[in-house]
C-alpha cells in the first residue's frame, strides 16, 4: 500500500484497522479518521466519485522511501482478453447526446468516462504492476489502495498514476493543480509541440478548464485567504496527454481549526475536472449516460495526518486490480464544440498510460 508524490513514495510497513463508511462525503467521518490518527500514522484514503458514495481509510505506519529506478523488467508472457465498453461509437454517441444537452442550455460541461475491462492469463501480479508503476512513473502521483479492508493483497486494488493534484495541506500552505483540457500527444516531437501550441490556443480547451478553476477557487474562498493562481494555464505533460494546468497556491484562514487534507478534499471534489456544471445537472448526466461505471473512478485518493497535513490525487489514470481482472476508465470534458471522435481519442490515449504499465499490447 502506497501513496508516491513527486521524487518520494510513502509505503505502509503495518495496518492498523481499516474505516469503510457508505458515504466518503461525510464530513463527521472525515473529522473522525484525523482524530483517530496516532502519532506516526497515516490515514491513506480513496473516496468514490460523487456524494452518498463509499469512502475508505487506512491507518498505517510506514516511511517515505527514495524513488526506485528501473532495473530489469522481468515482465511475463501474457495473454490479455480485452472488452471495451461502452465501444468507442458507443461512447462516441454518449458524447453526442451530452453536446445536445449542453445546447439546449441544460449544463455547460460534463465529463464523459468509458472503461477496458482485462482478463489476463497467467493473472496479473499487483506487486509487478506497483514496481513498474514507481519505476516509469508516469504521474506524479502513484498509488496503490486496497479497496477493502483485505489487506493482504486479496481483495481488489486501485492503482494507478494520476498527474492531477486534488489539494495539499503543508500547515496553513493550501496547494491545488487542476487539469482540464487535453490533447493526445505525438511520437513526432515536431508534431507534439505543435499539438501543445494549440492546446494553449484553443478556445475550448481554455474555457473548459476554466469552469475548472473557477469551481476551486469558488470553494477555497470559504476556508481560504490569499488565492493566488496565473491567469492563463500552463502546459502540463504526461506520457501520453498534453493538459491546461493551473497551479493555485492559498493560505487557510484558520491553521489552528481549518479543515484537514482529507476534510478540504471532501469540500473541493468533484471539481468539473471529473465531474461538470452546474455539478447537480452534470451528475445527473454522468448517471444517465455512464449508468455506474465509474464506481472508485474519478474520485479521490490520497493520505492525511494526525496535524491535518496530506495530499489527494483525482483518481485518473488508474485501474482496479482483483485477481486476473483489470478496469482501465478514463473520461473526458464535453463542452460546447467538443467533437465526439476528438473525445474518443483523447480517453483513448488517457487509457494507454495504464494499459502501458499493465503490459497490455
Ligand atoms: C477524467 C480524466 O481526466 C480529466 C479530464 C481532463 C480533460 O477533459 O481534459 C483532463 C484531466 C483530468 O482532469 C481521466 O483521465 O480519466
Amino acid at each position: 500500500m502506497l501513496f508516491a508524490s513527486g521524487e518520494e513514495a510513502y509505503i505502509a510497513h503495518a495496518v492498523r484497522h481499516t474505516s469503510e463508511v457508505p458515504d466518503g462525503a461525510d464530513p463527521a467521518w472525515a473529522d473522525a479518521v484525523v482524530a483517530e490518527l496516532e502519532p506516526g500514522e497515516r490515514a491513506l484514503c480513496a473516496l468514490s466519485f460523487a456524494a452518498g458514495a463509499p469512502g475508505l481509510a487506512h491507518f498505517v505506519t510506514g516511511a517515505e522511501h527514495a524513488l526506485q529506478r528501473p532495473e530489469a523488467d522481468t515482465t511475463v508472457e501474457r495473454t490479455y482478453q480485452v472488452t471495451e465498453f461502452p465501444t468507442p461509437d458507443e461512447y462516441a454517441a454518449m458524447v453526442a447526446a451530452a453536446l445536445e444537452k449542453i445546447a439546449n442550455g441544460d449544463l455547460h460541461k460534463v465529463v464523459l468516462g468509458r472503461c477496458l475491462d482485462v482478463v489476463s492469463t497467467p493473472p496479473l501480479v499487483p506487486a509487478e504492476i506497483i514496481d513498474r508503476l514507481l519505476t516509469t512513473r508516469p504521474g506524479r502521483y502513484v498509488f496503490s489502495v486496497p479497496l477493502d479492508s483485505s489487506t493482504d493483497g486479496e481483495g481488489p486494488i486501485l492503482v494507478g498514476a494520476s498527474p492531477e493534484l486534488l489539494v495539499r495541506r503543508e500547515g496553513a500552505v493550501i496547494s491545488c493543480t487542476p487539469l482540464a483540457g487535453s490533447v493526445p500527444r505525438s511520437s513526432d516531437a515536431e508534431e507534439d509541440l505543435r499539438r501543445a501550441a494549440g492546446l494553449q490556443e484553443s478556445a475550448k480547451d481554455l474555457a473548459e478548464h476554466a469552469f475548472v478553476v473557477e469551481a476551486i477557487v469558488h470553494a477555497l474562498k470559504d476556508v481560504c485567504v490569499e488565492i493566488e493562481y496565473p491567469a492563463t494555464p500552463e502546459l502540463l505533460s504526461t506520457d501520453t496527454v498534453w493538459h491546461l494546468a493551473t497551479p493555485i497556491h492559498a493560505r487557510l484562514a484558520d491553521p489552528v481549526d481549518g479543515p484537514s487534507a482529507l476534510r478540504l478534499a471532501q469540500l473541493l471534489h468533484p471539481t468539473p475536472a471529473v465531474g461538470g456544471v452546474p455539478t447537480a445537472a452534470a451528475n445527473a448526466v454522468i448517471a444517465d449516460l455512464e449508468g455506474d461505471l465509474r464506481d472508485w473512478f474519478a474520485g479521490c485518493v490520497g493520505w492525511v495526518d494526525r496535524y491535518g497535513d496530506g495530499e489527494f490525487a483525482v483518481t485518473i489514470r488508474a485501474a482496479v486490480m482483483d485477481g486476473p481482472r483489470l478496469r482501465l476508465f478514463a473520461g473526458a470534458g464535453i463542452v460546447a464544440g467538443s467533437d465526439p471522435a476528438s473525445e474518443v481519442r483523447e480517453t483513448g490515449a488517457k487509457l494507454a498510460t495504464m494499459a502501458r504499465v499493465t503490459g497490455l499490447p
